[in-house]
């Protein structure tokens, strides 16, 4: 597998190499973190902080190719979140190939600006559309997606930032600030739900809503990873437990039990106007226990 630079100077490199068939990896090497993006998907795979464990977990049995998701890292789900009508999963923009169209690594982070677009690329979401990708890694990491609505119609679109955070073990972590917080859970299929989670051991699958900073507290790492998120309305919560997840045949063996997956949606349609834009972030940070 040989690695291509792209761009080095004396506070990092990024190199790139590919993994299979039209599936670009680039890898980032910084004094401050090292990361992985795939440019099939637009989709980050690691980001390590320099003295942590992996923040984001990635499956040792992911398929590399298209028209199948990665299973890992932040896939980003758009133009729908879920199934719909009779679409697969999490709409396309998982499965389309992005460009990269700016790297830069100064002293305090690497910048990566990814691009897609098309049109017509399902029957059920034909809108001439564009997605800009800004990725910032450093000790900490910032993702933003800016949609453009290409046509004089209004549009609506879902959304998730599917991010799999790397965990001791769910038994150990836990996602306090959702306590309580109204969620429709998609395993039972009851709605405006309430409880108390005490731990994140699957079968979980809830749509909670609620947009405020979470902080999902692992306490056999002995860390915290806190999410941030900007016009995303709410949070998921899933893993699929052991059952669930031995049907899976891109998860390796024992996968569930290595993440939880804590994501910022909008599992309610937002509506674009014509020609205009919308910008979705998050910001996952490492904080002391
Ligand atoms: O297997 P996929 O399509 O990547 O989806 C994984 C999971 O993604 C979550 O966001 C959904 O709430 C789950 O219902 C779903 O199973």
């Amino acid at each position: 597998m040989s690695h291509m630079p792209l761009v080095s100077n004396k506070y990092g490199e990024i190199t790139q190499y590919q993994k299979a068939d039209s599936v670009d990896i680039l890898n980032i090497q910084h004094s401050l973190c090292s990361a992985s993006v795939s440019l099939y998907g637009g989709q980050v795979l690691n980001w390590q902080p320099k003295g942590q464990p992996p923040v984001l977990w990635l499956s040792d049995t992911s398929q590399y190719q298209q028209g199948k998701a990665i299973r890992g890292g932040i896939p980003l789900c758009w133009p729908w979140f879920g199934a719909y009508k009779d679409a697969g999963n999490h709409g396309f923009a998982r499965q389309m190939r992005w460009e990269l169209l700016e790297a830069d690594i100064t002293e305090h982070k690497v910048e990566l600006t990814l691009v897609a677009a098309g049109e017509n690329l399902s029957h059920l979401w034909p809108t001439p559309f564009k997605l800009v990708q800004k990725i910032s890694f450093s000790a900490q990491f910032q993702q933003q997606l800016t949609i453009s609505n290409l046509s004089d119609q209004p549009v609506e679109f879902t959304s998730a930032f599917h991010s799999y955070f790397q965990v001791s073990s769910p038994e150990y972590t836990s996602v306090s600030g959702l306590n309580g917080v109204k969620f429709d859970d998609k395993n039972t299929l009851l709605t405006a739900q309430q409880d108390i989670l005490d731990n994140c051991v699957g079968p979980i699958d809830r749509i909670y809503h609620d947009h405020n900073t979470q902080q999902l507290k692992d306490s056999g790492w002995q860390r915290v990873i806190e999410v941030e998120s900007t016009h995303c309305q709410q949070w998921v919560l899933w893993n699929p437990g052991k059952e669930v997840a031995s049907s899976m045949n891109d998860l390796h063996s024992g996968g569930e039990s290595e993440y939880v997956c804590l994501e910022a949606a909008n599992t309610e349609w937002q509506n674009i106007p014509a020609q205009k834009s919308v910008t979705l972030k998050q910001k996952i940070s490492v904080i002391p226990f």
